[in-house]
């Protein structure tokens, strides 16, 4: 059996929690929203989001998942997997609540922390996977999109819907999109704020593979991952680079102007307005459930 080594944990008890000694010395030493584990045998990272009900990226979700990837780099992980503690959401995209009536500091620090995050996995140099087991809307679609590789289980949604929230998604968001999706059928669906459902994304490219179980969906990313095993990592990852160079200097010089152009949005009354009753729904719906 694999040995599973803990280097990050989490509260929840769902997820396993074997603590064996590691000499690796970690840069934040507590976590509450994610489990990081690397997996022995494989040596391939597991990074699980669980801050229930449904994974919205808040601040601290945001950190905590940058820290996990660094530390994956760090310690020369063959890859690293991302999935989700919950049996039907990936994640629900960016917390609604960290944009809606925000504080001041606040909104910046999330901002910035999702602009780090997105920078740390989309330019990783190891091997990326998403196994996606349950929907990904908006920023889940984001975290999808950012890695090398998706699979997906049956019967969940996935796209960036952003417009039918009456927000819009920046540019980033849509340049990762466009990397596995055609141009005409990315700017009708952002446009439209389409949610893909399993099947259409398997159609479109949005996702390369479906199965059945979690299981299954990790097995395919590891098989993945596996697939680089005769390939130099240092000449995987600089031509990785070429790919993925210009959306990754272009956010970097744009920083500053990528975090005003947010806040300007976000701020403006009638965002906040639809923002506001975008949230009144969902809590209706989660209430009659
Ligand atoms: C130019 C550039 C300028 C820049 C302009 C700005 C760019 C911003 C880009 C934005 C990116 C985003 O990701 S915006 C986020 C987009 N996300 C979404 O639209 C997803 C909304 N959520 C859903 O559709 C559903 O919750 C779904 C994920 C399918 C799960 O359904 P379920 O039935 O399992 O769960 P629900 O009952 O709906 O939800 C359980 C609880 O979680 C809450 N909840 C659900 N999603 C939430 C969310 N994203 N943030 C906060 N809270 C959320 C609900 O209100 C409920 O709260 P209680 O009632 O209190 O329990």
């Amino acid at each position: 059996m694999n040995i599973i080594r803990t280097v990050r944990s989490v509260a929840f008890s769902s997820i396993p929690n074997r603590t064996l000694s590691t000499t690796r010395s970690l840069s934040t030493p507590s976590a509450q929203y994610t489990a990081f584990e690397v997996n022995d045998k494989t040596g391939i990272a597991t990074l699980t989001l669980n801050r229930p009900p449904v994974n919205s990226l808040n601040l601290e979700l945001l950190t905590e998942m940058r820290n996990c990837l660094k530390d994956a780099e760090t310690n020369k992980c063959k890859g690293l997997i991302i999935t989700s503690s919950s049996n039907s959401v990936f994640t629900a995209g960016l917390d609604l609540l960290e944009m809606y009536q925000p504080q001041d500091e606040r909104v910046k620090s999330f901002w910035t922390a999702l602009q780090s995050m997105w920078m740390e996995l989309y330019g990783s140099k190891i091997p990326t996977a998403a196994a996606i087991n349950g929907h990904a809307p908006a920023g889940g679609c984001l975290i999808a999109t950012a890695c090398e590789y998706r699979v997906m289980l049956p019967n969940f949604t996935i796209g960036l819907n952003e417009t039918l929230i009456g927000i819009v998604a920046p540019k980033w968001f849509v340049s990762a999109f466009l990397n596995v999706v055609p141009r005409r059928v990315a700017e009708q669906a952002i446009t439209q704020g389409k949610l893909f459902t399993t099947a259409e994304a398997h159609n479109v490219g949005l996702v390369d593979d479906v199965v059945n179980t979690k299981e299954e969906a990790i097995a395919k990313c590891e098989q993945f991952i596996g697939s680089f095993k005769n390939v130099n990592p240092y000449a995987r990852a600089l031509t990785k680079q070429q790919f993925r160079i210009k959306e990754l200097q272009e956010l970097e010089q744009q920083r500053e102007k990528d975090l005003q152009i947010f806040l300007g949005l976000i701020m403006q009354p009638s965002v906040q307005k639809a923002m506001g009753i975008y949230l009144e729904g969902l809590k209706k719906k989660s209430k009659k459930q």
